[in-house]
């Protein structure tokens, strides 16, 4: 079975911003998430393979299919989520269905109705009168009612509520289960991540960091705390991230660099948001 997505050296310049080089692979029946602080480049990297936006270098297939040289192909392979609104204003969820089934021939009316009570939405509502949550709930319902290989989820649980979320997690799930379809969405909510995804991919500044197995990612690094007396020169070219204070200093550090630290420093499990937070306080550069 082919993979269902890589990226090849994918680079794409904006002014004042460049997606650089950026290559990874999400094999089938796995979630990635992609994280990163804002404007790092995870919309860019969705939308490129959405091919949303023209690419300057690399290639993207997308279950093996080029996401360029047979655009309509691949797409049929993607649900998408955006973080906007993609339908029009002034539909109602009914004209999505009309319109779902006349691009999509897996489209299955039934499923949509069934999602469109599931999440609670109203039928005979336009959507420029939904809320932000309404609106991703509806891209959702849209995207789970075909026959597709990649959920492609750009913040897909930002705007919705605890229970709502928590659902969508067992979806994607369930999404995966049989190993043939594969997840990749975006987030800022990093305990989504602890909880479901199997890989990380991590972007700042339109590098990406690493894209790895999430439990050889939080066995990578460890927070480190002690008191000031504590931190010599030599120790503070170890972290990833600092704060200093007063009263003492916390950081991210590596795994193997957390081995020889000093008597009396504490050394603890890393979170994925102290991960991504103190990789993007600067300090020392990923090897
Ligand atoms: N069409 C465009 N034209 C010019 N610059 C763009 C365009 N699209 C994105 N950018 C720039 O690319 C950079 C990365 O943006 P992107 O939306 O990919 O970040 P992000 O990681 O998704 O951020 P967030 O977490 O805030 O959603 C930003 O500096 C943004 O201004």
């Amino acid at each position: 079975m082919p993979e269902i997505l890589t990226l090849n050296g994918v680079s794409r310049k904006f002014q004042g911003f460049e997606l650089q080089d950026v290559s990874f692979h999400l094999q089938p029946g796995y979630i990635m998430g992609l994280v990163g602080p804002n404007g790092s480049g995870k919309t860019t990297t969705i939308k490129l393979i959405m091919n949303m936006l023209r690419r300057d270098k690399g290639n993207i297939t997308v279950d093996g299919i080029d996401n360029i040289a047979e655009e309509s192909k691949a797409k049929k392979c993607i649900g998408y989520v955006s973080d906007e609104n993609i339908f029009v204003e002034e539909w109602k969820p009914i004209d999505v269905a009309k319109a779902m089934a006349i691009y999509y021939d897996t489209f299955d009316k039934k499923k949509f109705m069934t999602f469109i009570d599931r999440f609670e939405l109203p039928l005979d509502k336009m959507i420029k009168n939904f809320s932000r949550g309404m609106k991703t709930r509806l891209m959702l319902a849209a995207a789970l009612s075909r026959e597709t290989r990649l959920l492609l989820l750009d913040e897909p649980t930002s705007g919705l509520d605890p229970a709502i979320r928590a659902e969508l997690l067992d979806i994607l799930q369930d999404y995966i289960s049989d190993g043939t379809r594969s997840v990749l969405f975006s987030t800022h909510i990093t305990t989504d991540l602890e909880k479901i995804a199997d890989f990380i991919a991590f972007i700042y500044r339109g590098k990406l960091m690493f894209a790895q197995n999430k439990d050889d990612v939080l066995a990578d690094y460890r927070i480190m705390k002690g008191r000031p007396s504590q931190l010599s020169e030599e120790l503070k070219k170890q972290f990833i991230g600092l704060r200093e204070s007063q009263m003492g200093f916390e950081g991210l550090i590596k795994t193997g660099d957390s081995m020889d630290a000093p008597a009396e420093t504490v050394v603890e499990p890393a979170t994925l948001d102290d991960i991504v937070v103190y990789h993007t306080m600067g300090g020392k550069e990923e090897a």
